[in-house]
């Protein structure tokens, strides 16, 4: 096999034509083998196999900087930059990153996760190239969809201003992670299959050219008219009017093509973009057929395609959608907008049943975020389905238009706590921390499944302002539900379990944890009480003052930044009401950036388990118990 010689990319440019394309195969079916195993981003990487190999044939990494776009389609470039031996631990603990990672390679210079920073980094790097007096090249790679997101166009502006040499890939599959929306991937649209265009500025092309040259007047009217004519049919016009010179659109499959376009573009002075026509999933039939699927896939079987699913109790995630469209069939004033994540968020069933009530805005959280609250200052009720780690992108939106307004935004915030394979880019757990001190925002976690359609009513009846209600990216608990869902009273925390002396008062998934090492502390007669904090704000202040009467010590039990989050809360509670004697322990996700891997392994890392959690309630107990049980 030609890949098994391919350790580095210098090794790319000893290869033929023909042995590219023999290797273009060979890296195909290497990714289909080995995503069978581990899952991962298989379509965006089958559709950039081709343009990966040609970039790096042509362009000389690390010196020429790649930056890929959101960087779920990095494989190509893993594979290429002798990182193939590792794929059997990709999105594995301590094994390959799903996405581009500094600490991997010297290839790897741009980091991302989240969508459209990659025209800003690209930005960024061709000022400081320039500023230093060298002579890179600078290449982002972006999609279709990642386009749509407003950094790209907030980049766009400025790089059209500055005028830099730097080169824009746009690998145009019409693919988001759901099929691509908004007047962009229409315009794009146009451009990538409208032949006429095609047609006619070849014919203009040629009719021009067979002018002969000719001298003064004429030949600027004639150039006039080209001009003028190219303003119709050229197809980048949109990306010629920000500033760059466009070339294309390309096949992204065909690997002369691809290199005399890029050959070329690289020549031309100032910015560049080269349209990539590719197809998500090329060459492996399932993903090539439903790319939305295999935007993302679990493991599979490779012969029939199918996935790999684990089984067990409904997702939180499907909870809130079934939730979602109950109480849409009863309360017209119900929307569900999403930023680009109809899929993740389970809203695909209810579009199908309300195809004019659920908005995908495309990757734009913050606009997602202002709509809402227009929305809502007109008296419907929208329900802003976000994951945790992307809303971050509209905490502005959430204080100046939501919040401070007070208007009846409904936040599902999916994705609440480690989210495993994504790692760190992705985890959801600096919401409670960014969201508890807004003012006029409620914020809840249920328990479990049941509880998440109480709260889905509880923020349906309440129309005082924002709330938000947040779930992990887990199974449920596989509770009973109630057919009837009912609101929960706004702020009101729960005994879980009675006990005395320490209490742990926890949240959503925290709280199995905390009745896991109940059972442990259980065998040592130490009985702590578990409360379920399933309001972060308000706080269940009676709760909190009786725990101090009881004279309770107290673990609060997150899965969230410790710096800011519920724990935070309970102690700036306790401090403001002048309640002394009261020892709070904090037990969440320490002050570090965690990589992907599983949850469990997550937790394993921070300490949020039983066994962690047994031991400082231990450490807590009044010294008379530990005497009396031998601590
Ligand atoms: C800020 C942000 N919002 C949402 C996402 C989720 N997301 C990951 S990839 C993707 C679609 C990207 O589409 P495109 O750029 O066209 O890449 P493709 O997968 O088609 O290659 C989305 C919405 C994200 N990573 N970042
Ligand atoms: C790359 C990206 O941001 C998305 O594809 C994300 O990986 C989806 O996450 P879920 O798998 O949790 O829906
Ligand atoms: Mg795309």
């Amino acid at each position: 096999m030609l890949l098994d010689n391919i350790n580095d990319p210098k090794d790319l440019k000893k290869l033929s034509v023909s042995e590219l394309e023999t290797l273009a195969g060979e890296i195909r079916q290497f990714l289909v083998e080995k995503l069978a195993a581990t899952g991962g981003h298989l379509a965006p990487n089958l559709g950039v196999v081709e343009l990966t190999l040609v970039l790096h044939y042509l362009f000389d990494s690390p010196t020429d900087k790649f930056i890929f776009d959101v960087g779920h389609q990095s494989y190509v470039h893993k594979i290429l930059t002798g990182r193939r031996d590792r794929f059997d631990t990709l999105r594995k603990y301590k094994g390959l990153c799903g996405f581009v990672k500094r600490s991997e390679s010297e290839h790897d210079v741009w980091e991302a996760g989240h969508s459209s920073t990659s025209l800003s980094a690209a930005m960024g790097m061709a000022l400081a190239r320039d500023l230093k007096g060298e002579s890179n090249k600078v290449v982002a790679i972006i999609g279709d969809g990642a386009l749509t997101g407003g950094m790209a166009l907030e980049a766009l502006n400025h790089i059209g201003h500055e005028k830099k040499n730097l080169m824009v890939i746009l690998n145009d599959n019409e693919m988001s992670i759901a099929p691509n929306v908004g007047a962009l991937h229409h315009y794009l649209g146009k451009i990538r299959t409208d032949r006429h265009y095609q047609k006619a500025k070849e014919e203009l092309n040629s009719l021009l050219n067979k002018i002969p040259a000719i001298g003064g007047k004429i030949a600027k009217t004639a150039e006039r008219f080209k001009d003028s004519l190219k303003y119709l049919l050229v197809s980048g016009i949109l990306f010629e009017q920000f500033g760059l010179t466009y070339f294309g659109p390309v096949d992204g499959h065909d690997i002369p093509s691809l290199m005399e376009i890029i050959k070329q573009a690289s020549q031309v002075e100032g910015p560049v973009l080269v349209h990539v026509v590719t197809v998500k999933g090329k060459g492996y039939s399932p993903a090539e057929a439903d790319s939305f699927k295999w935007h993302g896939a679990t493991p599979y079987k490779i012969e029939s395609g199918q996935m790999l699913k684990a089984v067990g109790p409904p997702m939180y995630t499907d909870v809130f959608a079934d939730a979602l469209m109950e109480l849409a069939e009863k309360d017209e004033r119900i929307v569900a907008i999403t930023p680009a994540m109809p899929g993740g968020s389970g809203l695909m069933k209810f579009a199908g049943r309300f195809p004019h009530r659920m908005i995908d805005v495309g990757i734009a959280e913050q606009h997602a975020a202002t709509m809402s609250a227009a929305l809502a200052m007109e008296g419907l009720k929208p329900v802003y389905a976000v994951y945790s780690t992307f809303l971050q992108r509209a905490y502005d939106q959430v204080v100046h238009d939501i919040c401070r307004q007070n208007l009846n935004v409904v936040f599902a915030i999916d994705r609440a706590g480690f989210v495993g394979a994504d790692g760190e880019t992705h985890h959801g757990v600096y919401d409670i921390p960014f969201l508890r001190h807004v003012p006029n925002l409620v914020l809840m976690m249920p328990k479990d499944e049941n509880e998440l359609r109480n709260m889905m009513k509880t923020a349906m009846d309440y129309n005082d302002g924002p709330i938000a209600v947040r779930y992990p990216r887990t199974n449920g608990l596989g509770v009973p539900i109630d057919p009837e869902m009912t609101a929960i009273p706004i702020g009101s925390w729960e005994v879980l379990r009675s006990g005395e002396q320490v209490a742990i008062v926890a949240i959503g998934p925290m709280i199995s944890v905390a009745e896991e090492a109940a059972d442990l502390l259980k065998r040592e007669g130490i009985n702590p009480r578990i409360i379920n904090a399933r309001f972060v704000k308000p706080l269940d202040e009676e709760m909190l003052r009786s725990l101090a009467e009881d004279g309770m010590q107290i673990v609060v039990l997150e899965e969230g930044a410790e710096l800011g989050g519920l724990g935070s809360a309970v102690m700036e509670f306790y401090s403001q009401q002048q309640i002394f004697g009261v020892n709070v322990r904090i037990i969440g996700v320490p002050d570090v950036f965690v990589e992907h891997g599983s949850v469990k392994e997550q937790r394993a890392e921070t300490g949020l388990t039983a066994e962690r959690v047994a031991a400082d309630v231990k450490t807590m107990m009044p010294r008379r118990t530990r005497m009396a049980t031998g601590q």
